[in-house]
């Protein structure tokens, strides 16, 4: 699979600042790439510079294979962006919002029934957008970006100021996108329950630094928690030390815990069992990714 972005060695100072720092992005075509931090982590700024909003300080971008300074034009051209709320005219339909866009670019109108159509707004095409409710509003901001079918959508918070059944409308459409029409879809977003059901990868940055790459899938994996409940908790802590399985203990819980994908439940139970201990139960913990990153990110909790 080709990337769609690339960046190498990205970084952004304002001042004494170091707000991205090095950071080596790569999102491959047809993901849904969550990208996620906490406030301040430096997501904004990377999707400013993405879009060549401002200047990266020093490092690279390649989008579709090609150079963003070298290919401005050709490369904008295939990106459709989301950033902050679009701003649309508020006594114009919806139809006319985007007629202004595609007047604008001297593009046809042609496409914009289909685009309303394809954000669910087109029984609304006529309805002014002053009246629209907020869930209208953003898909009227996703439409704006998708109008000139771009091959990649960059979406920074989509779901901002919803409420719960407007962000399953929008996580429905951003999947529908992907999966049905094949986009590339690159999203920032706070809300970590949301990126769970929707992303098919997952960057994570903390102070501009990169902290973890990959499948959502993979990242889940990384958080996954071995549980052991046994009769003699120190003695078994021991054996499984001396198997090659490090272990903590947890006295609240009176449980024995360990980490990582690859240990083995099977041969941790066999080892106690074959002992002669008491294994009163033995599970793999599936984190959630709230869980997950804030193990990543030592933190206590996600901060809004
Ligand atoms: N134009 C600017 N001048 C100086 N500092 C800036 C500027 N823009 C952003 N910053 C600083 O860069 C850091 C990263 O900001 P950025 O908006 O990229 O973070 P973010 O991850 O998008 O956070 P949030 O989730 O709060 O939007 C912050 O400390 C911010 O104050």
């Amino acid at each position: 699979m080709p990337n769609v972005i690339e960046t190498i060695n990205l970084t952004k100072q304002y001042r004494n600042q170091t707000v991205v720092n090095q950071l080596n992005l790569e999102v491959q075509e047809g993901q849904i790439h969550g990208f996620l931090g906490p406030n301040g982590a430096g997501k904004t700024t990377t999707i400013k510079m993405l879009l060549d909003l401002i200047t990266p300080t020093s490092g690279r971008i390649e989008l579709f294979g090609m150079d963003l300074q070298e290919n401005r034009n050709e490369i904008l051209h295939n990106i459709g962006a989301f950033v902050d709320s679009p701003s649309y005219y508020g006594h114009l339909t919806g139809y006319e919002n985007l007629l202004v866009i595609q007047k604008m670019l001297g593009k046809d109108e042609e496409a914009i029934i289909e685009t309303l159509e394809t954000v669910g707004l087109l029984h609304a095409k006529d309805k002014l957008a002053k009246e629209y409710s907020l869930g209208m509003r953003q898909r009227l901001g996703l439409a704006f970006a998708l109008l000139n079918k771009p091959k990649l959508l960059i979406l920074d918070e989509p779901t901002n100021g919803l409420d719960p059944s407007g962000i399953h409308e929008i996580r429905q459409l951003i999947k529908s996108l992907a999966y049905e029409k094949g986009y590339t879809i690159f999203l920032s977003s706070h809300n970590l329950n949301e990126i769970e059901l929707l992303a098919s990868h997952v960057s994570l940055i903390q102070e501009g630094h990169l902290l973890y790459q990959g499948s959502l899938e993979e990242v889940l994996k990384e958080g996954d928690q071995v549980e052991i409940g046994t009769n003699d908790l120190l003695q078994a802590k021991d054996l499984l030390r001396h198997q090659g399985f490090e272990t903590e203990l947890n006295k609240e819980k009176g449980i024995l815990t360990t980490h990582g994908k690859n240990q083995s439940l099977a041969v941790m139970n066999q080892v106690l069992v074959h002992a002669g201990f008491e294994v009163f139960h033995l599970y793999r913990k599936r984190r959630t990714l709230e869980e997950t990153f804030l193990a990543l990110t030592g933190r206590s909790e996600v901060r809004q």
